[in-house]
């Protein structure tokens, strides 16, 4: 029997929601398999923690995390208790640097009964692969004065290391894709960094011959997602660049609330964490409405990273058929309550 040590944090709004949906999913998969446990370890770290605690974990918990396998996360965020750059920082970007997550990987692709907005949905199937460790996130810069004199700086951090990282891997990854590798730059208005972004980007090129590649200008870039996705195979970008493409991307799969992430830790030393692109969407929180698929499919990229992908690839499998069926949330143009679909994909999984 193979054991999994997973530290579970909901966090906040929906993450309450669409976390124990897919947790149920893994233990289904678990049974399915047979051969695997899941030990789910959860911890309450949120908003309403910080209320009570005055922090967003405790002072040990990057400790405590430390030992897992990996961190299985919701959403971070409730702006009417705790501004967002507090809340954020203090849990989820938090763990991102200090477990050298430096790469986040966020596919989207076309799915069987999904209406994406687009008038003309190709089949496309991409991946973003984002810089999740320094660039536009970045605690540099400070504020002084106040009043009419008031002034803020925020410095992009852009190092030669973290920027040939998150190329190489995107290389990586193409070479077991479709070969290519779009680089989303904006070396036209961002003087510094982004020619820098280009010219390192040029050089690591050179290493994978075998991969074709483009550099786009984000804007226009952007305009393609919506006009032609099928065009995209990986794509690297910056962490604000990465973060803003994503969202889209999970808008042109027909919903946020579809969208997956990992957040990788590629030298071992710390486990990677697993979350869906969206937030705790506040909006629909409470209601039993919050799509679970995104946080179900990031339950198969920690699957896929284990090393068991014929598992994940069953899950994968399963949602789609779930959304041709038409069992969906509203937010993808159905009815159905996040306990429906999550009943609905466990029913099929084991039906396998
Ligand atoms: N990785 C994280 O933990 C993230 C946290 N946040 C935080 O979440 C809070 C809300 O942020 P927003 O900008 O509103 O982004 P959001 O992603 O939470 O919501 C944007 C829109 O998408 C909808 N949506 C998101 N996930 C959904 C799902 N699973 N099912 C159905 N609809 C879904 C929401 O209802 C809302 O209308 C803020 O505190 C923000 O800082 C935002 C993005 C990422
Ligand atoms: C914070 C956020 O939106 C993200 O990292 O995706
Ligand atoms: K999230
Ligand atoms: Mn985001």
């Amino acid at each position: 029997m193979k054991k999994f040590e997973i530290a579970v944090i909901p966090g906040d709004g929906i993450g309450k929601e669409v976390v124990p949906a897919a947790l149920t999913v893994l233990n289904t998969a678990a049974e399915v398999h047979g051969g695997i446990r899941f030990d789910f370890t959860e911890f309450p770290w949120s908003c309403d923690y910080y209320l009570k605690h005055g922090q967003m974990m405790p002072d040990d918990g990057l400790q405590i995390l430390q030992g897992f396998d990996a961190i299985f996360l919701g959403a971070v965020g409730n702006p009417r208790l705790v501004p967002d750059h507090i809340s954020l920082w203090g849990l989820l970007i938090k763990i991102r640097r200090e477990f050298e997550q430096v790469i986040n990987i966020r596919p989207a692709k076309c799915f069987k009964g999904l209406c994406s907005p687009l008038v003309n949905p190709n089949d496309f199937d991409l991946i973003v692969v984002r810089e999740n460790s320094e660039g536009e996130y970045s605690e540099v810069g400070g504020r002084i004065h106040r009043g009419e004199d008031e002034l803020a700086i925020q410095n992009a951090v852009f190092t030669r290391k973290g920027t040939e990282r998150a190329m190489r891997y995107a290389f990586e990854l193409a070479q077991k894709r479709r070969g290519h590798v779009t680089s989303a730059t904006k070396s036209n208005g961002i003087f510094h960094s982004m020619p820098f972004w280009d010219e390192v980007f040029n050089e690591v090129k050179q290493d994978y011959p075998d991969v074709a590649t483009a550099s786009i200008h984000i804007d226009a870039l952007a305009a393609f997602f919506v006009t032609r996705p099928q065009m995209f195979d990986v794509i690297v970008a910056s962490n604000l660049f990465g973060d803003i493409l994503t969202d889209l991307g999970g808008a042109i799969m027909g919903s946020i609330g579809i969208a997956p992430a990992a957040n990788i830790n590629l030298n071992g030393k710390y486990p990677s964490m697993f979350e869906p692109v969206h937030g705790s969407a506040p909006d629909i929180y409470g209601k039993g409405i919050a799509n679970p698929i995104g946080q179900i499919w990031t339950a198969k990229m920690m699957l896929d990273h284990f090393g068991e992908e014929e598992l994940g690839n069953k899950i994968l499998k399963v949602i789609e058929e779930v959304t041709e069926a038409g069992v969906k949330t509203p937010d993808m143009g159905g009815s159905a309550s996040t306990r429906e679909v999550t009943g609905e994909i466990c029913r099929r999984l084991k039906a396998l």
